[in-house]
């Protein structure tokens, strides 16, 4: 079964608005957040120009993963216009650029700065992350199902980033009507099976939604569904707010150092899950590649295989799960995730034209409305693959 591969070179497109709207902003908005010096200033505009109408250039042959970057498809790339590449792999290859512009890599002054931390430090500081915290107290604090929905509901929402604890205590659970594909008792129901097994998660933003995953974490490990949680970050700053290491630990802090007690308590229970690996964070180059998870390498496919289940979060992970392509959107979920390791669940509100497992009357309906559905982040999915 095959799809068109979507390219950014389609004016209109999304694909095709993310270079030539978003980036110029995100540029302008980096160069503007630390102080940079001439030369990264330079060297980030060169690379906003070179990325609207310049070929593609390759990393320089000193990067460390300059070898890797033409194994993971570039050679074929090198000279030619952006547009021509698969957009995942554009996107990407621009985030790996970024950061070589910025001298993140470099040996000097810049390295190890995580151009976007001015950006995810202050949503964590704010008064958004305060309320949400506030707002963690009025949920259950036994760990019933009314809890453990309202807590999917806020990992879903977060990567909409302007709904959280807040929305789902009050609602209870989620909002439904802009659920365009919901198999969460199917996940309730395969975590009780295997209660007590090791869970993935593949996390995607910091902030306003790493919070609410590592809310849910403490609720899987606490209420004894998963004996262990393998969170998987960024190996390095990406896609502007994915989370790395050095966000887990932010977002941990954050929590045990709320004036709120429902807050302290997860963070301190956090805190121990990692002293005594019942919580473990993970990473791997793979997860900053332009590719498909279809394409994982060997190793990091054990590492999920045997997982009683993996969850993906977010649009990008969604993206590298079912493949980048212009599916119909009624192909069934199961058999574009079937090449994942291990079961899996994508929490995801829709911000790119990928989607599949809708129903058909469900787009025809959100078709009909005239919006654009798939993009506009107003919808999300949840949906499970068992592998049965
Ligand atoms: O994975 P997230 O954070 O949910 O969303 C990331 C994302 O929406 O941002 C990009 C635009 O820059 C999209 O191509 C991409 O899928």
């Amino acid at each position: 079964m095959t799809a068109p591969v979507i390219r950014s070179d389609v004016p209109g497109s999304f694909a095709w608005g993310v270079f030539h709207d978003r980036h110029p902003k995100l540029i302008q908005q980096v160069i503007d957040a630390l102080p940079y010096g001439p030369g990264e200033r330079a060297a980030v505009e060169d690379l906003l120009a070179e990325s609207i109408s310049g070929a593609l250039q390759p990393l320089s042959t000193s990067a460390h993963d300059h070898q890797q970057w033409v194994e993971w498809g570039g050679e074929g790339l090198h000279g030619r216009p952006w547009g021509e590449a698969p957009f995942l792999w554009a996107e990407s290859y621009f985030y790996r650029r970024l950061l070589e512009a910025t001298g993140y890599f470099r040996p000097g002054t810049w390295q190890g700065i995580d151009p976007f931390a001015p950006f995810k430090d202050a949503e964590l500081a704010g008064a958004a992350v305060d309320a949400e915290l506030v707002a963690l107290g009025d949920l259950p604090s036994e760990f019933t199902d009314k809890r453990a929905i309202a807590l999917l509901s806020s990992a879903l929402w977060g990567n909409r980033a302007d709904l959280s604890f807040q929305i789902t205590a009050e609602a209870g659970g989620s909002i439904a009507s802009d659920l365009v594909a919901d198999d969460s008792e199917s996940l309730w129901a395969e975590l009780e099976r295997a209660q007590g097994g090791r869970v993935c998660i593949i996390a995607d933003n910091a902030g306003r939604e790493l919070l609410p995953d590592l809310v849910l974490v403490d609720h899987l490990l606490a209420s004894g569904l998963a004996a262990q949680v393998v969170v998987y970050v960024k190996p390095q700053p990406y896609y502007v707010s994915d989370a790395t290491m050095a966000d887990v630990l932010a977002t941990v802090e954050r929590l045990r150092t709320a004036t709120t007690a429902a807050a302290g308590t997860i963070g301190e229970r956090l805190w121990r899950a990692m002293n005594s690996g019942a919580l473990v964070v993970r990473t791997h180059p793979f997860f900053c590649a332009p590719l498909p998870f279809h394409d994982m390498p060997a190793d990091l496919r054990s590492e999920f295989a045997g997982a009683a289940m993996t969850i993906l979060k977010g649009d990008l992970n969604y993206r590298r799960l079912v493949g980048d392509q212009l599916w119909p959107p009624t192909t069934a979920f199961t058999e574009l995730a079937s090449h994942f390791p291990s079961a899996v669940t994508a929490l995801r509100t829709l911000k790119s034209d990928v989607i599949v497992g809708v129903d058909a009357a469900v787009v025809a309906q959100l078709d009909n409305a005239g919006t654009p559905w798939r993009t506009n982040g107003r919808h999300a999915v949840i949906q499970v693959d068992l592998r049965r």
